[in-house]
């Protein structure tokens, strides 16, 4: 088979071939148009745009030359061979394919892709899927509404000015002229939301249902939705369909060309979809979209990439990449400028609007910006921007990686997540302001790399609480929280490019030149691959890894995503002819490699299956996905955290209670001892008091019953005391011994043992006293003042002790009333309620002691008066004659004292009484004495307990 193919020829549409002389030059580029009222009504797609409306040209004003296909010859029909083709001929026999319609992307087309009866060709108007042939198509949907009809027209003359109006382009920071980072006249995005940008000419909103779209998306999209909801295409292999690559080719204007000669060799018609040529290697060369110079980048976009834009919302991998010779506008188209957004800023708008209008769903965007530099691949959002002033930061070498999953892809790649146009926008601007640029011959503002947007789209259908969209859900018979992931890689490739003088150009148009050639290499060989396959054959070697380019477009190539190529053009050129003609060489190289991607790359892209959470498929991936579960293992983190230190608390304010009850049962405890300690105290002071008070009854007792010389000296004494006219006054004021009972227990005794009482007694006149009467009377008295004293000190003691045990019993009652809340009846308690009744009981048995006591005194008073009368009644002289005035006044005043003494008053003398009574006195003594010892021994019994009994019973047993 030969190398050279020559394509069929469609039959051109009947234009008229120009009856009018060529003008000059369409200097108006006003274009009225000619369309007729009734074909704007049918097409329903008649931009309300001014811009587009104005430059509506008449046909009838523009020349019009008889295109080639009118005439069956082939002559024209453009060839590729391989000298043609950077990558080599057409496969023999291939011929090119007739462009797909925009309406069959990504609907499958309803045929059946490159079917042998349908052999696809560029230059074949009749391939069309729905079988309609170019006239028909062209006529029934008039894709650039009114103002296309009969716009096959002339291009205008070129000048040689490339690169005119350049500075629109915003690339470095230097100028920023670029619609992401604002310029002179533009609104910069950074302070700007982009939702307040300028709009593009036309709505921009990507509703099917929206105030404008173009008649092709809104009419597919209806029709994509209702075969999608009728089911009609669930088994169909071609759902995602064949052949989706759509392919454009824009023109860019020449400013202030020149050179018209060229110009006329060129036929330019977007209404066609035709570039024709009538130089040497000449033809038609028809794509799916051909953009003039007129259109503008919103139009752009419609036609090339809005559709591909909604179907990577859907779920479906897409890309669009800019193609074309450096400086013929794939910058400006995928950018483009504040008043004239490309397709990036288009795609950005029309995405967030696409969420908008999916309450259903819920959406995930992250995206990364990298560029290919030299064969290095640098990320465009990592590392600080590069500036003038000096270079970037050395950055991470970036790595093509592939895996089942994911395809190619480069790592480590930063990505962003982003929530809003704006931030979106800026993430992009930042990326752009990275790139590497620099001025060549061609363009002041050249791109030296290739730059790939990727925006990850991840989805998922909101749960039952979320809007339900029955519908949708049926249609896709997915369960709700799947999580599907579609990217959308947007491509602005560098211009391939003539060696430069400067060097580093040179290496860099090198790598560029390298690249692309590898990219039309791969896309040459790809029919054939498909042939061979076809043939059982093992399909030629695809290059994919000679360059970095082709390595990361591999699956897009290959079939795994929608394809929109934009190949851009100038047609003519500056300079001189032969640049001229090198330039005119390089335009024909361009529609070449446009029309060997629209034959030979099929697309078999399929819309992602939503992965069943992390564990699916795409579930690795699905950062949605892995975000929910994130947050549903925080949330549980938090809540679990949150418990353990509720516990943590609790256990401390348990902890802080139990040391708090702690703390107050050990100081109860020591108030307890305190008080047990200061009761013991007392209580042995009480029993020495009760010692001192045997020996004392002890003492009275041998003087009463078991020493008569004693008594006689007692009585003597007595007699002495009595003769005082019972001037009584008590020998001692004070009772050091009461006082050490209770400071010293145990030290007071000898003090106050009976006779040996010299304490308090004054010096030589007690002596005297005792000495001169020898009765033992002033031993007596003594004795009596000794116990009244101590009956005082007694009587303070226990009025302290009561005190005492007042404050304990309160204490011990609030302490017995708070415990009792959380313990009742604990052994605690009942030692605190043991020790009270102990205590009261002590308290009584004080009190007996001290009610004993009285009548103990009482006892003895009795008996010093009748010692007292029976020493008045024994002798004339009055002993008491002796004792001076004062002792008298004193006894005097102890008659009148609280201690009374009780008895009849006196009739007799004292020694009469002791005369007629000294018998009796001695009998009554000894009465008084074993009294006292029994009542003594039952208190003593009584209040001391066993143990008590046993230390006292002796003493008070041996004295009877
Ligand atoms: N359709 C157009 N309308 C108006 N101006 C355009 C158009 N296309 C390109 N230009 C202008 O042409 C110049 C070069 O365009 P651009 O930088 O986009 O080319 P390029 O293909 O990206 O070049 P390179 O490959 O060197 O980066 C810019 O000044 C741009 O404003």
């Amino acid at each position: 088979m030969s190398t050279t193919t020559t394509l069929p020829r469609p039959p051109r549409p009947s234009l008229a071939p120009p009856t009018s002389p060529l003008p000059s030059l369409p200097v108006a580029k006003s274009r009225v148009s000619s369309v007729s009222p009734s074909l704007r009504t049918s097409s329903g797609s008649l931009l309300p745009s001014p811009t587009v409306a104005s430059r509506a040209v008449s046909s009838s004003g523009l020349p019009q030359r008889p295109v080639k296909g009118h005439t069956n010859s082939t002559s024209n029909v453009p060839t590729l061979t391989a000298s043609d083709s950077p990558a080599g001929p057409l496969p023999p026999g291939k011929s090119l394919r007739k462009a797909v319609s925009i309406g069959a992307f990504p609907q499958p087309p309803k045929y059946g892709g490159r079917s042998p009866s349908h052999p696809p060709s560029p230059l074949s108007a009749s391939s069309t899927p729905n079988g309609e042939t170019l006239d028909q198509r062209l006529s029934a949907t008039p894709k650039a509404g009114p103002s296309r009809q009969g716009s096959v027209k002339r291009i205008a003359p070129r000048v040689s000015n490339i690169g005119g109006g350049r500075g629109l382009l915003a690339k470095s920071p230097l100028t920023p002229p670029s619609l992401l980072n604002g310029s002179g006249e533009s609104v910069s995005v950074v302070n700007t939301n982009h939702l307040s940008l300028p709009s593009p000419p036309q709505s921009r909103n990507s509703s099917a249902q929206g105030s404008y779209a173009t008649s092709a998306t809104t009419f597919e999209d209806i029709g994509d939705e209702r075969a999608e909801a009728s089911g009609a295409d669930k088994n169909n292999p071609q759902k995602d369909g064949k052949g989706n690559v759509l392919v454009s080719v824009r023109v860019r204007p020449d400013f202030g060309a020149k050179d018209r000669q060229q110009e006329l060799e060129w036929e330019v018609s977007g209404k066609r979809s035709l570039i024709a040529y009538k130089g040497k290697e000449g033809g038609d060369y028809i794509y799916d979209n051909v953009f003039d110079t007129q259109d503008n980048n919103a139009r752009v976009y419609d036609a090339a990439a809005k559709r591909l834009v909604r179907r990577v919302m859907e779920g479906y991998h897409g890309t669009v990449f800019a193609y074309g010779m450096t400086g013929t506008g794939k910058t400006f188209s995928m950018q483009g400028t504040a008043t004239n957004p490309g397709v990036i800023p288009l795609a950005i708008t029309d995405i967030f609007s696409y969420i908008r209008e999916t309450p259903h769903r819920e959406f995930l965007l992250r995206v990364s910006y990298l560029e290919i530099y030299n064969e290095r691949i640098h990320d465009l959002l990592a590392g600080p921007i590069a500036n003038a002033t000096g270079p970037a930061a050395p950055q991470e070498e970036i790595k093509l990686r592939e895996d089942s999953k994911r395809g190619v892809y480069a790592t480590p790649l930063k990505e962003e997540i982003v929530q809003s146009p704006t931030q979106l926008l800026r993430v992009i601007a930042r990326g752009d302001n990275a790139r590497k640029v620099a001025g060549t011959q061609f363009n002041a503002r050249s791109s030296r790399s290739h730059a790939v947007v990727q925006i990850v789209v991840e989805s998922r259908e909101r749960g039952a609480s979320g809007v339900a969209n029955l519908k949708d859900s049926k249609r896709s018979a997915i369960s709700p929280g799947g999580v599907r992931v579609s990217t959308l890689s947007l491509i602005d490739l560098a211009g391939s490019e003539k060696a430069a003088d400067n060097a580093e150009r040179r290496t860099e148009g090198s790598h560029i030149n390298k690249s692309l050639l590898t990219l039309g290499t791969v896309i040459a060989r790809l029919s054939s691959e498909d042939k061979e396959k076809d043939k059982g054959g093992k399909g030629k070697h695809l290059p994919y890894r000679d360059s970095k380019l082709t390595r990361l477009l591999q699956p897009a190539l290959s079939g795994n995503s929608l394809v929109s190529i934009l190949c851009t053009i100038q047609i003519g050129a500056s300079g001189s002819s032969a640049a001229s003609n090198s330039h005119t060489g390089e335009t024909i190289n361009t529609l070449k490699f446009a029309s060997r991607a629209k034959n030979n790359i099929v697309s078999h892209a399929k819309k992602a299956d939503d992965s069943i959470g992390a564990g699916g498929d795409a579930g690795s991936r699905a950062l949605l996905d892995r975000y929910r579960i994130e947050i549903q293992e925080l949330r549980k983190q938090l809540e679990e955290q949150n418990k353990a230190k509720e516990t943590r608390e609790e256990e401390k304010e348990k902890e802080k209670d139990e040391e708090e009850e702690r703390a107050r049962e050990l100081e109860g405890k020591h108030r307890h001892e305190e008080q047990m300690l200061e009761m013991q105290l007392a209580r042995t002071a009480l029993k020495e008091r009760i010692e001192h008070l045997n020996r004392l009854i002890l003492s009275s007792k041998s003087l009463g019953v078991n020493n008569g010389r004693s008594f006689s000296s007692m009585s003597l004494q007595r007699g002495s005391v009595m003769s005082n006219g019972g001037d009584f006054r008590p020998l001692s004021a004070r009772s050091s011994a009461s006082h050490h009972t209770l400071e010293v227990p145990g030290h007071h005794g000898s003090q106050v043992i009976f006779p040996s009482v010299p304490l308090g007694i004054e010096g030589s006149e007690e002596d005297d006293s005792v000495g001169e009467n020898g009765d033992g009377m002033a031993s007596q008295a003594a004795q009596i003042q000794s116990l009244q004293s101590d009956l005082a000190d007694k009587n303070r003691y226990i009025s302290t002790l009561e005190k005492r045990l007042l404050q304990a019993r309160r204490s011990s009652h609030s302490r017995v009333s708070m415990s009792l809340h959380k313990m009742t009846g604990s052994s605690e308690d009942g030692g605190a309620v043991a020790a009270l009744a102990e205590k009261d009981a002590e308290i009584l048995s004080l009190r007996a002691q001290l009610e004993d006591k009285e009548k103990m005194i009482s006892a003895l008073t009795s008996s010093k008066k009748k010692n007292e009368n029976a020493h008045e009644v024994g002798s004339d002289g009055s002993p008491n004659s002796r004792r001076t005035s004062r002792q008298r006044s004193e006894a005097g005043s102890v008659a009148g004292s609280s201690v009374k003494l009780k008895g009849s008053p006196v009739t007799t003398t004292p020694r009469e009484r002791i005369g007629h009574h000294s018998v009796k006195s001695d009998r009554e003594m000894t009465d008084v004495t074993r009294m006292l010892d029994e009542m003594i021994s039952e208190r003593v019994d009584a209040t001391g307990g066993g143990r008590r009994r046993s230390s006292l019973r002796p003493v008070t047993e041996g004295q009877r």
